[in-house]
Parts: structure tokens; C-alpha cells; sequence
């Protein structure tokens, strides 16, 4: 069964056909891109999946159950996580604390427990502190816990938000521009960081990303957008070859170099 089966999906804003009958199907283990250029509609497609916007048209099947018209947080539940392209933090807090937000539809202790701070809530307390810590450790920022996350450098705060989508446990993670900004040894750190989590975390992995080196080297396979459609799929031997591909980048009667 696939992971992901997107079939015949759009998105209309008033007359503007965002996503225009776009289609994926993603097997387990798999790390596809999802590239085109500026406006092409593939945030889009992000918030369709992930329950941010309706869709006008199409369906979304996660693990073999339709889940478009669910809710964010129901989505997350099932087992679909994101990255957003602009870092979500909660900055005030600690690192620790940003994770920690993860577990709380999951803890076991009622408001008498905290008041009283019985054994229950300690023993859960310690459970949560634990595990985000796991959480944390495996993306190397384990030191930083106590840290305010606003005082992380840029690189540490993509790592924590990645840290954060991990906790939710999900089966699909979905990464908005996870290189966005980074110079290229930090583009090459954050692809070893994206094996590394799919092989620990057992992930099928949607990303997209304009760094061309990072989706070059990372993904098997790639799907291009243009206009709210898809123009080309392949991998991205073949993408780098597609004659739509660089024209819809560089503009009509471009070649290869
Ligand atoms: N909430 C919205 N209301 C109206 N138009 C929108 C909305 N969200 C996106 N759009 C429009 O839909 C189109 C696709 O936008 P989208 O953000 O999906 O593109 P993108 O491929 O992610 O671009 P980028 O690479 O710049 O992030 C754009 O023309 C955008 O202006």
C-alpha cells in the first residue's frame, strides 16, 4: 500500500488555479522533491495535505484512508508531520520546551495531579522529559535544552523544528525549504541530517526545496510544478535534462550548458 496517494488534486483561490489537478503516489522509504519556481503552487499542496486548506477538487489517502477535509491536528495524529518554509518556534521558550509542546495531547495526569504534584505526574513528567530528550539528542542539540530557542543560531532552529515534527512520530514528514538560507556546508550537513532521520526514524520523506544541490543529491525521485501543474517527474538525471523544466526556470530557449 502507498504511503501517499494524492489523486486529481486542486485548489482554486477565487479564479487563481493554484494547484490544478495534481497527482502522487510516495511507497514507503521514498524522498521526493517537489521543486518549480516561485508561486508555482507547491506550498499549496503542502497545506492541502496537511489539512491547512480544503481542497476544491481530488483526494488524499494516507496509509490507505482518506484524510483530506480532517483537521490539522487529526492529520498529525494519523501520522503526517511538517517544517514550515518561514521557522515556527515557540522562541520565548526553552528548546526542551519546544518539544515537549509535542506530548501534550498524549500526557496521562489531570489538572489535580499537577496541582498536587502527585506520583503520577512525576513519573509522567520525567517520561516526557526523557523522551524529548531522545528527540533532541538524535538531531545533536541535545547541550542546547535549557537554551531560549530564539538564541539558537539559524542552522540549530531548522534542526529543532525538525526535532519538534519527529516527536509527533510520524510515518510521513514533510519538510518546507529545509535548507532555505543555509550556506552550502550547511546544505551538505542538513542532507546527511535527512538521511540519517529517514533511516533512524523509518520515514517517507516530501520535501521541497529550491538549493538544486540538496534536491540533486537527496531525492530518488523528482515532481515539478509550474503554474499549479505538474510539467515533468523523474529522477533528477532526468529532471536536469527536461527541456520544460528549464524553461519554466530560466525562461523559453534555454539549453544545457
Ligand atoms: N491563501 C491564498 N490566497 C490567495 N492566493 C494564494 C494563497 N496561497 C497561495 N496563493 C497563490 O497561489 C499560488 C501558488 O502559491 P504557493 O505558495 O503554493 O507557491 P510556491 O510554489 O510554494 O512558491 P514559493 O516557492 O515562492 O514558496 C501563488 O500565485 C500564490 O500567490
Amino acid at each position: 500500500m502507498p504511503v501517499l496517494e494524492v489523486k486529481n488534486l486542486s485548489k482554486n483561490f477565487g479564479g487563481l488555479k493554484a494547484v490544478n489537478n495534481f497527482q502522487l503516489t510516495m511507497e514507503e522509504g521514498e524522498i521526493v522533491g517537489l521543486i518549480g519556481p516561485n508561486g508555482a503552487g507547491k506550498t499549496t499542496v503542502f497545506n492541502l495535505i496537511t489539512g491547512i486548506y480544503f481542497p476544491s477538487a481530488g483526494t488524499i489517502n494516507f496509509l490507505g484512508e482518506q484524510i483530506n477535509g480532517l483537521p490539522p491536528f487529526r492529520i498529525c495524529q494519523k501520522g503526517i508531520a511538517r517544517t514550515f518554509q518561514n521557522i515556527r518556534l515557540f522562541k520565548e521558550n526553552t528548546v526542551l520546551d519546544n518539544v515537549r509542546t509535542v506530548f501534550h495531547p498524549r500526557i496521562k495526569y489531570g489538572l489535580l495531579d499537577a496541582l498536587f504534584r502527585t506520583p503520577r505526574f512525576n513519573a509522567e513528567e520525567e517520561r516526557v522529559n526523557r523522551e524529548a530528550m531522545e528527540f533532541l539528542a538524535a538531531l545533536n542539540l541535545a547541550d542546547r535544552s535549557a537554551h531560549k530557542a530564539s538564541g539558537l543560531p539559524y542552522g540549530d532552529q531548522r534542526r529543532l523544528e525538525i526535532a519538534r515534527s519527529l516527536a509527533c512520530r510520524p510515518k510521513l514528514l514533510i519538510l518546507d525549504e529545509p535548507a532555505a538560507g543555509m550556506n552550502p556546508n550547511e546544505v551538505s550537513r542538513m542532507v546527511d541530517l535527512v538521511r540519517m532521520i529517514k533511516e533512524k526514524f523509518q520515514l517517507t520523506i516530501l520535501l521541497i526545496e529550491h538549493q538544486m544541490g540538496m534536491v540533486m543529491n537527496l531525492c530518488e525521485r523528482l515532481v515539478v510544478m509550474d503554474f499549479g501543474q505538474i510539467i515533468a517527474s523523474g529522477t533528477p538525471d532526468e529532471i536536469r535534462n527536461n527541456q520544460m523544466v528549464l524553461e519554466a526556470y530560466l525562461g523559453k530557449g534555454a539549453t544545457v550548458a
